[in-house]
């Protein structure tokens, strides 16, 4: 994959349950050498979840200190939780001419968006509303309550889907990887 070898920022959002996580872990099963960026939140754990690895789990005053001292490339609260990503880690990436991935919100993306033009902005979106609703109820990780809460959110982040650069539909965990893999290994656009 030595085509990855650009320094270019993806960003992939979508809404909760569409299958982030579960295609971005098969990118990286194929693809070990993709970069992905770890963000802080205050959110808890959940069963499984590993600290440095699926997030690094910070209090709320640890989070407001990277923040305040400039230590975040973007952030945004969602769903009653702060969610950052440090911002040394992904510039040490592209300084040394690699690409990044940031799994992120919409909040967040439009930060991305509007500090760094160049960027790639892609949205993961479910096959069917009903999809959607099956998944986040079937990962089973979330309370009925705080799955209304995100559903309620995945609404205005459909309706923002068009603010994307391209949109890929996880109908299929495989073909969504292959597409994410094509898009992260595509050509940056010629710059001015
Ligand atoms: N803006 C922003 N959003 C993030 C960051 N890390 C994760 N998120 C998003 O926060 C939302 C909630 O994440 P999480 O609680 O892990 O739930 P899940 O995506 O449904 O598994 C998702 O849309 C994530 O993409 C971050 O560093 N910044
Ligand atoms: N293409 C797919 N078809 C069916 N189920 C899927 C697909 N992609 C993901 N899932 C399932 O949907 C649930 C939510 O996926 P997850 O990756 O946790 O979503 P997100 O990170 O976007 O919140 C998980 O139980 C996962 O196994």
């Amino acid at each position: 994959m030595a085509d990855l070898n650009r320094a270019r920022l993806t960003v992939l959002s979508g809404p909760s349950g569409v299958g982030k996580g579960t295609v971005v872990a098969e990118v990286r099963r194929r693809h070990p050498e993709v970069w992905v960026s770890v963000s802080v939140t205050t959110r808890a754990p959940r069963p499984g979840e590993v600290d440095g690895e699926h997030y690094w789990f910070v209090d709320r005053e640890s989070f407001d200190h990277l923040l305040d001292n400039d230590g975040l490339l973007e952030w945004a609260e969602y769903a009653g939780n702060r969610y950052g990503t440090p911002r040394g880690p992904v510039e040490e990436q592209l300084r040394a001419g690699l690409p990044a991935l940031l799994e992120i919100e919409l909040q967040g993306a439009r930060q991305v968006r509007e500090r760094a033009p160049e960027a790639q902005l892609v949205f993961l979106a479910p096959p069917s509303w009903a999809a959607l609703v099956s998944r986040l109820a079937g990962r089973g990780t979330e309370h009925p309550e705080v799955q209304e809460r995100r559903l309620a959110l995945a609404q205005a982040e459909l309706d923002a889907s068009g603010e994307f650069d391209v949109v890929v539909v996880n109908d299929d965990v495989a073909r969504a990887a292959d597409e994410l893999v094509g898009l992260l290994t595509a050509p940056p656009p010629a710059g001015p």
